[in-house]
Formats: structure tokens, C-alpha cells, sequence
């Protein structure tokens, strides 16, 4: 059986990971893609490099002409445009895999704090966030899914497992990180304009970034109890990846020995998860172009203090990459297919 998909929004930086992804897919093909700009263009006039793979043509949204040609749809559209979406593919029997953070939120008023009033709340509802490892059970039955965003995926992988354990204080947490430049998307803005960011670094929306809450409901529920996580994103001139430096106090008496035997016990049988050795540490130019996730960790014996460090490349894990694992999981295929090679290995 061949999953039948389509993409919404394939001109944008995910969008092309997606099709780039389903096009090398064993069990899916590529039936659609869809975009408002590029309508009767084809694919390849807007990404050359997919010149000779990819033949489709670009055309309007319409969820009842996908009806009868698609399985699932990948949302690759910006947040509050979504929800607009969403809806109309569910009403045709379509799953959804909306990669925006539309339907990400258990608590509708979360959301609505953050972005705006949300127009399909009983999907929201419905929705399964999709952070595969973590929720696999709940993704296998989703008629859909909200892919998580890039900085919670890399901030929820290492510490929901050690909160879960009672190991570290839901209190006192912070996650310093740091995203390529791809994961503002592909729409031009001056705070992405080459000459802002070449040779540049710094943090930015210090204090007010809308993915805290999003963090924060999910580390909330594995805690269970609220916490206190101050989150600091960061620009950095490089394409593609993201890494989170984070820190976290233990609870008495805990042993560097519990934090690994813990996040072996979470992740050992997880293709992608890879819990890196002793003093060995993420890097971008490690989980570029992988669909993993890297966790390294030092815990100060004086302290008590753990600093735990995440890699993923932000348009894989931390985006499509993900999406695609979660269709595998809805469709009870191989977690693996399709995502087990690397695009650009060093
Ligand atoms: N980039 C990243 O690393 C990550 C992105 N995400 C999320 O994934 C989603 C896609 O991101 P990304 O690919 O980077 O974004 P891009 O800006 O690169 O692409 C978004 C696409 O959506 C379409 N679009 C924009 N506005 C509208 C609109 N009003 N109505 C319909 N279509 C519209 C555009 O295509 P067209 O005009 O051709 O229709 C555009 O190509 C976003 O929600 C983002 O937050 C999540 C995790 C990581
Ligand atoms: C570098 C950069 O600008 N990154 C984006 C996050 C992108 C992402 O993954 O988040 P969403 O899916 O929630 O959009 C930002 O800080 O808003």
C-alpha cells in the first residue's frame, strides 16, 4: 500500500523538505502540491535543485478535489492560516499534518494568548501533538496532528524524560538556543536579510517568545505540576540547525550515573535519539540533514547542576522531518521509512 499525500505551501523551506523527503519515501507518493504565489508553475521553477526528481505542477488549495486523490495533507503554511485549512481537509476524511503551531496546544486559551482567537476549536481539541517519541500511542489513532515547533522539540526531547523521573526541578529551568537562519522560513524580512545576519549573532524576542507557552504546557503535564523555564532564543548565521544549551538543578543525591541510566530507559530503542557518550556534545554540523536529535549532558558534582545540550536540524526533527515520522506512526509503517539516510553528510 502506497500512502497517498499532498503538500499545502510546497514554495516554502519546509514545504521543499517535504516533498524532497516523500519523493525518496518507500510507502508514500506525492500526489499534489499546492501554493497561492506559484499557481501552474512548476515545482522545479521554484526550486531548481529538484530538477529531473520532481515533475508536479503547483495548484490552488482545494480539499475536495484532494479528496479523491490523497490520504494526508502536510500543512506547511504559516501560523493562523492553518486553522483556515484544516477543517475543510478533516470534513473530506483527509488526516492533517499541520506543521504550523495552530494545533499544538491542548489549552485553547494557550494558544489564543499567543497568536489569535482560534476559529476551529473542537479540532484543536481533537489535535495529538505530535512529538513522536513522546506521544507515540495518542499519533497512531490522530485524524490530526500539530507538529511541534523546532526550539520546543529540541528543549521537550531531553527534559520531559528527566522531569518525568522526578531527576531535576520542574523550577529554575533555562534553555540558552540557537537556530539557522531557515527557520524564519523563506519570506523575505529585514530581521533575515543577508546583510543583518551574516557575521552576526544575538539573542532575540528576549523574554516574549511565542513557543515558551507552548514548552511550557507540555513540560507543565510532564511535571506534573507548573515549572518555571526562562527560554532565549538565539540567531545564528548559519542555513540550517539549532542547538539548546540548557540548564537544570537535580534533586538531592542524584548521580550523573541516573541521569544517563534515565535517558537510556526513555530513548535507548528510539532510531532517533542518539544519547552521545561522556563529554562528547551536539554540534550542527552533527544532525544536519538527520532526522535526529543529539543529547550530551555534564552534571557539576558541586552544584548539582546539569547542563544538558540538543542538537537537531530545525527542517527535519525540528519540522518536516518530524511530520514525516508522525505519518509513518498515523499509518503504522515503519517509524524508520524514508527518513533513514542523511541528506548532507559532512
Ligand atoms: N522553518 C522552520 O525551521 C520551521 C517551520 N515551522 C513551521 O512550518 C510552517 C511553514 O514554515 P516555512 O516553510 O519555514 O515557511 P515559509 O515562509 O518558507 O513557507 C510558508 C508557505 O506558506 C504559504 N503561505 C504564506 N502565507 C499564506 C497564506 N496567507 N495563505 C496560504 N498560504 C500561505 C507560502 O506559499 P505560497 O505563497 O506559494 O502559497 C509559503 O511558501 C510555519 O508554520 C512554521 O512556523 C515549524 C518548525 C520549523
Ligand atoms: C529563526 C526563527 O525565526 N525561528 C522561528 C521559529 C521557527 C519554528 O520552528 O517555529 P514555529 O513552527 O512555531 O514557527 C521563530 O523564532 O519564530
Amino acid at each position: 500500500m502506497m500512502i497517498k499525500t499532498a503538500i499545502a505551501g510546497a514554495s516554502g523551506y519546509t514545504g521543499l523538505e517535504l516533498v524532497k523527503l516523500i519523493s525518496n519515501h518507500p510507502k508514500a507518493s506525492l500526489e499534489a502540491v499546492t501554493s497561492n504565489s506559484y499557481q501552474g508553475k512548476a515545482f522545479t521553477d521554484i526550486f531548481p535543485s529538484m530538477r529531473g526528481f520532481e515533475s508536479l505542477v503547483c495548484t490552488p488549495f482545494d480539499a475536495v478535489a484532494l479528496s479523491s486523490k490523497v490520504d494526508v495533507v502536510f500543512l506547511a503554511l504559516p501560523h493562523k492560516v492553518s486553522m483556515a485549512f484544516a477543517p475543510k481537509l478533516i470534513d473530506q476524511g483527509i488526516k492533517v499534518i499541520d506543521l504550523s503551531a495552530d494545533f499544538r496546544f491542548d489549552d485553547a486559551k494557550a494558544y489564543e494568548a499567543v497568536y489569535q482567537p482560534h476559529t476551529a476549536p473542537k479540532l484543536l481539541e481533537e489535535s495529538v501533538y505530535g512529538l513522536c517519541e513522546l506521544n507515540r500511542d495518542r499519533i497512531r489513532s490522530a485524524r490530526i496532528i500539530g507538529n511541534p515547533g523546532c526550539y520546543p522539540t529540541s528543549i521537550l526531547l531531553p527534559l520531559v524524560p528527566l522531569l518525568k523521573e522526578k531527576l531535576i526541578s520542574p523550577q529554575g529551568l533555562i534553555s540558552d538556543s540557537k537556530s539557522g537562519v531557515s527557520g524564519a522560513g523563506r519570506s523575505l524580512s529585514l530581521t533575515t536579510h543577508f546583510c543583518e545576519v551574516n557575521e552576526s549573532f544575538g539573542p532575540y524576542k528576549v523574554g516574549n517568545h511565542r513557543h515558551t507557552p507552548e514548552i511550557n504546557e507540555v513540560l507543565t503535564k510532564a511535571a506534573g505540576e507548573p515549572v518555571s523555564l526562562t527560554f532565549v532564543p538565539h540567531l545564528v548565521p548559519v542555513t540550517r540547525g539549532m542547538v539548546s544549551t540548557i540548564y537544570a538543578q537535580t534533586c538531592e543525591n542524584v548521580a550523573e550515573k541516573q541521569i544517563r541510566e534515565a535517558l537510556n530507559k526513555w530513548y535507548e530503542n528510539e532510531p532517533f535519539i542518539r544519547i552521545l557518550p561522556p563529554d562528547k556534545f551536539p554540534n550542527m554540523s552533527h544532525i544536519k540533514g538527520t532526522n535526529c536529535c543529539d543529547i550530551g549532558f555534564h552534571l557539576e558534582p558541586e552544584s548539582g547542576r546539569l547542563i544538558l545540550v540538543s542538537g537537531i536540524d530545525n527542517l527535519l526533527k525540528g519540522a518536516s522531518g518530524q511530520a514525516v515520522q508522525n505519518m509513518n506512526i498515523m499509518f503504522d509503517i515503519d517509524e524508520k521509512a524514508g527518513l533513514d539516510w542523511v541528506q548532507t553528510p559532512l
